[in-house]
């Protein structure tokens, strides 16, 4: 189904109800193939939402996802991993106890293996073929995000923009084709969000789509192809970055005269 044309994700009409509240209303996405696409807004406006829609998290209330051409709302979040919809979280979630190799080799197995349990129980004993090339792939990604030297410290021990480039690196022992970014630059100092400004870009060069939600307006504003803003549930806008800063119903409802500036 899939063709440099077919957008990697497209969510159409899609709403999400609690109660009689609408966090999500009537959202048509498109995210093209080879984009970084940002979606903006206010606190509550739903971004969250939207990815937890978008992953497999929340059923939709209506409407529909669609990943490289095939339908597939109301799909667990394991089957839309394995489609190549891939996320990070808003607060870091890696496994405190292990180091940065074994949390990648957790993602990585989970890919390859049966599932999660099993991708525990099995770290420790590294011995078949499978587990020999698990750990090639995630010292691989450990390089490709900078972390190679970090390798064997334990998780909990890596400084937050540390944490953050290692919960990139599992997110990427997934193989995705579109790579989900929960705020991820929240807590980073203005080097840092250089730096991994540089990395999310350096993905697209490995053939990966990405679809960020971030608060940092100028990380945004330099990075994006694309951003979408969100207001009380709907898209209020849609383009590039120099239109949307400049869109009056975006001024009035999110970035404020100053923040756009
Ligand atoms: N499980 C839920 N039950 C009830 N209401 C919810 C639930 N999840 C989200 N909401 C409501 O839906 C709205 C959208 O929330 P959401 O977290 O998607 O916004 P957001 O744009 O991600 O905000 P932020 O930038 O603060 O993360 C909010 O008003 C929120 O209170």
């Amino acid at each position: 189904m899939s063709s440099t044309d077919t957008p990697v994700l497209q969510t159409r009409n899609l709403t999400r109800r609690f109660g009689g509240y609408s966090a999500v209303s009537n959202v048509d996405l498109t995210i093209r193939r080879g984009t970084i696409h940002a979606l903006i807004g206010p606190n509550g406006a739903g971004k969250t939402t939207l990815f937890n829609l978008m992953t497999g998290v929340l059923p939709p209330t209506e409407g529909q996802i669609i990943i490289d051409g095939v339908d597939v709302s109301g799909s667990r979040p394991d089957s839309i991993a394995r489609r190549g919809v891939v996320r990070t979280f808003q607060g870091v979630r890696l496994f405190p106890s292990m180091t940065a190799l074994e949390n990648v080799e957790v993602g990585r197995f989970s890919r390859t293996r049966g599932g999660f349990l099993t991708a525990l129980a099995r770290v420790p004993g590294l011995a078949t073929p499978t587990e020999a090339a698990t750990r090639r792939r995630a010292e691989e990604l450990l390089e490709r995000v900078g972390l190679s030297a970090r390798r064997n410290v334990l998780a909990t021990e890596l400084a937050l923009a540390d944490q953050r480039r290692l919960e990139i690196a599992r997110a990427l022992a997934v193989d995705p084709k579109l790579l989900l970014l929960d705020e991820p630059v929240a807590g980073m100092n203005p080097v840092e969000v250089q730096e991994a400004a540089r990395l999310f870009k350096s993905l697209l060069d490995d053939g990966i789509t990405i679809l960020i939600t971030e608060h940092h307006m100028s990380l945004v504003m330099a990075i994006s192809d694309v951003i979408s803003v969100m207001n009380y549930g709907r898209k209020i806008a849609e383009g590039p970055p120099e239109a949307v800063k400049r869109d009056p119903e975006v001024l009035a409802a999110y970035l404020g005269t100053e923040a756009a500036a």
